[in-house]
């Protein structure tokens, strides 16, 4: 496999992937670049989403495609806004507006822990009976205040004790080999290779 479109048109989860794949020479298209419009995200589980988004891109271009969904699971907010993380504070989507209403829900909360969950679906084509499907997970605690200013989403607010950073403070190359998404990739590319696609 030569060249996977990414289903995703968040621009934080291209880079991300871009970095991830450069040294297995995969070239990583943004469904974006190829005219492919924003896909529904009708489900309520992040599986069935992602494998949603994938079949829509793979389905437009004829080419193999990989779908990211993921988000943010609170546990003093029973696991919201979990598959909604992108929507929380409603249109148009805004990093902003979700930090500041996660904050706002769990003002004056003690108990701040969370986790960021992603599953990857990868399908060979629009029809692919046998989809390739990998999860990660990144546990961490909701900050008072934003700190940081790389990542995307809400990397400001998730703060990890072991290091002492929110993943917003770490550099690319320190998010991607312990974050959810650079979790799920190692384990689909364990799949890839059974299959012999990589
Ligand atoms: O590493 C991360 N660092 C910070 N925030 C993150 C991360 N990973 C997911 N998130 C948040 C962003 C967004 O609020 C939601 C994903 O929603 P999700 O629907 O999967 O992505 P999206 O709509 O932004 O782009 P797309 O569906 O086109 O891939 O979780
Ligand atoms: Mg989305």
């Amino acid at each position: 496999m030569k060249r996977i479109v990414l289903a995703s048109n968040n621009a934080g989860k291209v880079r991300e992937f871009q970095r991830l794949f450069a040294p297995l020479h995969i070239e990583i298209v943004p469904q974006g670049d190829l005219g492919v419009p924003e896909a529904e995200e009708p489900h309520v589980t992040f599986l069935e989403n992602a494998l949603a988004k994938a079949r829509h891109a793979s389905t437009l271009t004829g080419m193999p495609a990989l779908a990211d969904d993921s988000g943010i699971c609170v546990s003093a907010l029973n696991g919201a806004p979990g598959v909604y993380s992108a929507r929380y504070a409603g249109p148009p989507k805004s990093d902003e507006r979700n930090n500041l209403k996660l904050l706002d829900a769990l003002s004056g909360v003690a108990d701040r822990r969370a986790f960021y969950y992603a599953v990857l679906v990868m399908v060979r084509h629009g029809d692919d009976p046998r989809p390739l499907i990998a999860e990660g997970r990144l546990d961490g605690e909701i900050l008072l205040a934003p700190r940081g200013e790389g990542g995307f989403g809400y990397d400001p607010l998730f703060y990890l004790s072991a290091l002492g950073n929110t993943v917003a403070e770490l550099t690319p190359e320190e998010k991607n080999p312990i974050s959810h998404r650079g979790r799920a990739l190692a384990s689909l590319l364990a799949r890839m290779a059974e299959e012999g696609q990589v």
